[in-house]
């Protein structure tokens, strides 16, 4: 059956046929333009499979010649300090032999290279070889303890963080992303703050459309990605990398840094990724990845590959020149190999032959410098970097100058962050039904404890017990609900920060605002179940009263807990900071240490506790208008209110105090927590 006999479209309408071939000769027309319709379709029998990806070369814009992107870097050096080694030498013998004791590891020597827009360039090495590290350290993503040295320059002009960030993209090895959202929310957020400001909404969410086809994540849309520390069930690892990069694709960044970006796939989305990777540097851009084990398939589609053995460039070039380089070394690649495991099997050094293996990469390296290629390569990345030496502070690069890195405005940054951490919230089942049973659960369970109290000798503890019981509850509940969400998250944020997606202002405001309502249903919950039950104050106005102040310290809570996950930066060390830190706040609350006994060294930590203000707070709202308490059976006990006031040394002037130093203290935190934040992501 011919083609023209195909339904090319469902139904039988002529006109749908006739308008099916005008599309036909339309994608036909943009493949021949791409010139790559051979590598975009498997042959079977006589029918011809297009293959995921084939219609990048359409989707992509072409990038024009003013943004096109020539990346070069001379002599990276990436040295590791071995903390191991220096902290053990400092518990055991003193500050002195950290010197001595700490040891460099030079992982990057002397790295230099080019990469033109229009190229793919493959990194490719031994396991260990460095390829992560130079990728870390041509996109400035280094971790704290990798110093790296060496200039990297965008169009010649040396760049920094910000400068690379707000012209490429960067796919990393490990996919991080918020588990509740589904694939398709995912992208949208990511179209809202990644795409330029000035495409519009219905453009944006066509472009997501396109992308989920184009990376097959089409079936998958509607699926939670779900997060592999809680076992979810959620989109597979494959589709999890695809929709790393499908973020990736959405903008179309003058130069891509992808690192391992086909591991984890099979071999046919691996085919599939770097088609979309070859789709792009068709398209003008500048695309360098590492890639591990290429298949031979895989290997014909770089233009060119950069070799390295032992942190040293060995070869930079295409593969035919590395072909033609390593027969003049007596050293072809055998027919029928793939060459991309031949080179990585050359350069292996091998275990007890390590001295001849390096020997032997030494050798490589020596003659590729000499070499005609090595010789071309190295002269134009030093000419693109030769202003280099002078300037050593941060410059923007042409027009870039002054461009800010995000792409969103800040309203526009606002609305998306603020919805998607709105969208976090009510669809993780951890963050809202399950706190607001074991809210509803704490409650019963306290109220039924104190259950009917009377105002007499033992019903004035019990009621000043519960009262602090309802501090206490709400700062560890919230606490801890807080630093491990908020834990989680600070990864994404710090990445996607880094990334120049949005800032840490816009961030944190979302973040704190989506919470918001959720912080304030559970203390209302809390206290709505716990106050008649208990038999606290019957008056309404003073049950609003203690729904407030009972919501307020909640927040200041929560403001703690954001600020001590800001701070340390990981759930583990948060949570183990957070009991200590709660103890002296709790102790200065007046209930088991009279506020006027806290001693003067202590006072400036007492006026911190928010037990303090909160525990004022409500005993004086319960107690202020009791004029009579049942003392016919204990003549020691409070007669009235004022009485047990009196005794905690609480002054019924102070309640309006304690509500604005509650306020306030929710604002001491949440600064200190932006704060901590901020200087978090400029670490
Ligand atoms: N922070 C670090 N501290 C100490 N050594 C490090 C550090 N980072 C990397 N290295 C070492 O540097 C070398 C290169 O590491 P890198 O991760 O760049 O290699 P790779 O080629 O990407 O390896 P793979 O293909 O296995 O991912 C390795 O020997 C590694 O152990």
């Amino acid at each position: 059956m011919g083609d023209e006999k195909q339904p090319l479209l469902p139904g039988p309408s002529s006109r749908r046929r006739s308008s099916a071939k005008i599309v036909v000769k339309q994608m036909v027309s943009k493949i021949e333009e791409n010139g790559s319709e051979e590598s975009l379709s498997i042959k079977l029998g006589s029918v011809k499979i297009p293959m995921y990806g084939t219609n990048t070369g359409a989707l992509t814009k072409v990038v024009p010649i003013e943004e096109r992107v020539t990346y070069s870097w001379c002599d990276i050096n990436a040295f590791a300090t071995s903390n191991e080694i220096s902290k053990r030498k400092y518990w055991c013998c003193g500050p002195k032999t950290v010197v001595a004791g700490s040891q460099k590891i030079h992982i990057l020597k002397n790295v230099t290279g080019i990469a033109y827009p229009g190229e793919l360039l493959a990194v490719l090495g031994t396991s260990g070889s460095g390829k992560t590290t130079l990728l870390n350290a041509l996109t400035f993503r280094t971790t704290k303890d990798v110093a790296v040295t060496g200039v990297r320059c965008v169009n010649g002009v040396p760049a920094t963080l910000k400068s690379l960030a707000s012209v490429s993209a960067y796919v990393q090895q490990n996919d991080l992303f918020i588990g509740t959202l589904t694939v398709k929310e995912h992208l949208i957020f990511q179209a809202l703050v990644r795409m330029d400001r000035h495409i519009l909404y219905p453009d944006r969410m066509k472009r997501v459309e396109e992308v989920l086809v184009e990376l097959s994540l089409k079936k998958c849309e509607n699926t939670q990605i779900g997060y592999s520390s809680r076992d979810d069930i959620g989109i597979s690892g494959g589709e999890k990398k695809r929709l790393a990069f499908a973020a990736e694709v959405l903008t179309n960044p003058s130069a891509m840094f992808c690192d391992e970006p086909t591991s984890g796939l099979d071999s046919f989305m691996a085919l599939n990724v770097v088609q979309v990777l070859k789709g792009m540097a068709n398209s003008g851009k500048t695309v360098i990845c590492t890639i591990h084990q290429p298949s031979s398939e895989l290997y014909t589609m770089f233009d060119k590959i950069l070799l390295l053995a032992e942190g040293t460039l060995v070869f930079l070039g295409t593969p035919e020149e590395a072909n033609l380089f390593f027969t003049q070394l007596e050293a072809p690649c055998p027919k029928n190999y793939n060459p991309a495991d031949y080179f990585i099997q050359l350069l292996a050094v091998l275990p007890g032959r390590e001295e001849s293996c390096k020997q032997a990469i030494n050798m490589i390296t020596n003659r590729f410098e000499k070499s005609d290629i090595g010789v071309g390569m190295l002269v134009e990345a030093k000419r693109k970097c030769k202003d280099y030496e002078s300037t050593e502070s941060e410059i923007y690069f042409g027009s870039e100058s002054q461009k800010s890195p995000y792409r969103a405005s800040w309203c526009s940054q606002f609305y998306a962050v603020l919805w998607r951490s709105w969208l976090s919230i009510t669809k993780d089942p951890m963050m809202v039904n399950v706190r607001l049973f074991q809210t509803a659960v704490i409650a019963l369970i306290i109220g039924a404890i104190y259950y009917g109290q009377v105002l007499d000798e033992n019903g004035v503890m019990n009621i000043n017990g519960a009262m602090f019981l309802f501090l206490t509850n709400m700062t560890f509940q919230n606490v801890f609900a807080v630093v491990h969400v908020f834990t989680t998250e600070l990864p994404v944020f710090l990445r996607e920060n880094k990334n120049g997606m949005y800032r840490t202002d816009v961030y944190f405001l979302s973040k704190v605002i989506a919470e918001t309502p959720l912080f304030i249903i559970l203390p209302v919950l809390f206290t709505s179940v716990c106050y008649y039950m208990v038999g606290l104050n019957p008056s309404w106005m003073r049950f609003l009263i203690a729904c407030g102040i009972v919501t307020l310290v909640a927040n200041v809570s929560t403001s703690f807990g954001y600020m001590i996950s800001c701070l340390s930066g990981n759930t583990s060390l948060a949570l183990s900071l957070g009991s200590p830190l709660i103890i002296p706040f709790l102790l200065f609350g007046g209930f088991f240490l009279n506020v006027d006994s806290i001693p003067v060294y202590f006072k400036w930590l007492s006026y911190l506790s928010w037990f303090r203000y909160g525990n004022e707070a409500l005993m004086i709202n319960q107690w202020s208008n009791i004029t009579r308490i049942d003392c016919s059976n204990a003549p020691a006990c409070p007669q009235n209110g004022q009485v047990i006031l009196q005794m905690f040394n609480f002054s019924e002037a102070h309640l309006l105090w304690d509500i604005v130093s509650l306020a306030l203290l929710i604002m001491v935190f949440r600064l200190a927590a932006f704060l901590a934040l901020l200087w978090r992501s400029y670490k």
